[in-house]
């Protein structure tokens, strides 16, 4: 004959707590069937080693979801309330089972319970409030970051076009020849900080494409390193101003555009250069780039610069030359492939602007 194990209760607003006193309990069956709860067990308890059951008709609705657990000493049961509220008493009988009590450890009363409700709220509520402080810390961390970021890049490239539109200006078509002596320290500055942009997309700081950025990063200073930095042939050639002036026209509006948006602010006008004058200016900038790269080639032939040494079965050195007609081909390519990205930029951000004014 199965023995009826000691149960204790307690309740808050959404549970029924239920400890069943059987220690090492076996092959626990519970359940709830039409809001009445039938427990199955094999354990040690008040009649020691024993198959023991119990069954509870609940007062009100609860959900038929049943948690249990199993310790040394006893088994933990947890039932869901069907609404929120506290009851008066746990079985829909007045009268009390013999089996069951008061389970004075997590008893609590009404407004007990309520009081710890409200501090769990109120504790929620902390936590939220302090993640809440930690996010916004990260978020103007982040923005102050990428507007010092912003200001040196627009201060460097403004630097960059001012210095040689005056000079423009002031010598004509000689300022064309001493491009790079004058102005190349500050676009080497400008190009290595650049490799930010590669980092700030790729970690999710900005919501920047990945391959657009680093084909932009990388050509540029393909460019400036090895075709105009390692070869002084090429320092006084005019391509260097167009190569110079091209990119720096195109940082001064992306930059303070930039600048705004850490601050949720546009100027329309700005936003509409950032997003157009890249139409002309992209395909001239690679055009000019192409330029340097054909007119790098003889020179590298001639000086054997960076050629790569072979075996000296196959013959002497490939020229680095081979290296920068690939290049040529992988140029038009990036050509192609930013292209495409800034006339989505474009449409999303017109677009989106569109639906706004809707
Ligand atoms: C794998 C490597 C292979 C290498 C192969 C080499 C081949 C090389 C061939 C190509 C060579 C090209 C060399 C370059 C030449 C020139 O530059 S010519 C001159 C003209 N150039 C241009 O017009 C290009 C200018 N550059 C750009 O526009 C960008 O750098 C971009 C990467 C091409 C595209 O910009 P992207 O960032 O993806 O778009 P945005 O709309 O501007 O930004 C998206 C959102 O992110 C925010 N954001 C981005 N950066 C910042 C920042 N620094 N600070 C704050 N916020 C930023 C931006 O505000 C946008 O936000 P939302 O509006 O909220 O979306």
């Amino acid at each position: 004959m199965p023995l009826t194990p000691l149960v204790y209760w307690a309740q808050r607003h959404e549970d029924i707590y239920l400890r069943v006193e059987l220690t090492d309990a076996q092959d626990i069956d519970v359940h709830v069937h039409e809001n009445i709860l039938q427990f199955k067990a094999q354990g040690h308890g008040a009649k020691g080693q024993h198959d023991y059951e119990f069954s509870l008709e609940f007062l009100s609705p609860v959900k038929p979801e049943v948690i249990h657990r199993s310790t040394q000493r006893q088994v933990s049961i947890t039932v869901k309330k069907g609404q929120h509220g506290w009851w008066e008493r746990l079985t829909l009988k007045e009268r009390k089972p013999v089996f069951l009590a008061p389970d004075f450890d997590r008893w609590l009363d009404e407004s007990d319970a309520e009081m710890e409700i409200r501090e769990k709220d109120e504790k929620k509520n902390r936590l939220k409030a302090s993640r809440h402080k930690e996010e916004e810390g990260f978020i103007s961390l982040k923005t102050a970051f990428l507007f010092v970021y912003n200001l040196v890049q627009f201060l460097g490239f403004s630097w960059i076009f001012v210095n040689m539109t005056v000079r423009l200006f002031i010598f004509g078509q000689d300022s064309l020849y001493d491009t790079f002596h004058t102005i190349s320290d500050v676009m080497f500055f400008c190009q290595i900080l650049a490799a930010v942009e590669v980092l700030n997309a790729a970690f999710g700081v900005v919501h920047s494409g990945v391959i657009p950025t680093l084909i932009q990063v990388v050509g540029r200073n393909f460019v400036l390193f090895i075709i105009f930095g390692s070869l002084e042939e090429m320092h006084n050639r005019p391509v260097v101003f167009f190569v110079f002036y091209l990119w720096s026209a195109i940082e001064i509006v992306r930059y303070p555009f930039y600048m705004l948006g850490c601050f949720n602010t546009e100027w329309k006008t700005l936003t509409w250069l950032r997003y157009t004058i890249w139409i002309p200016l992209y395909p001239l900038g690679v055009l000019a780039e192409a330029v340097a790269v054909i007119q790098s080639i003889p020179i590298f032939d001639e000086t054997k610069l960076f050629s790569i040494p072979l075996p000296k079965a196959l013959g002497t050195s490939i020229s680095f030359s081979f290296v920068l007609y690939i290049y040529l081909v992988l140029m038009f390519l990036g050509l192609l492939i930013n292209f495409r990205h800034l006339y989505k930029q474009r449409k999303r951000r017109f677009r989106t602007k569109k639906r706004k004014a809707n």
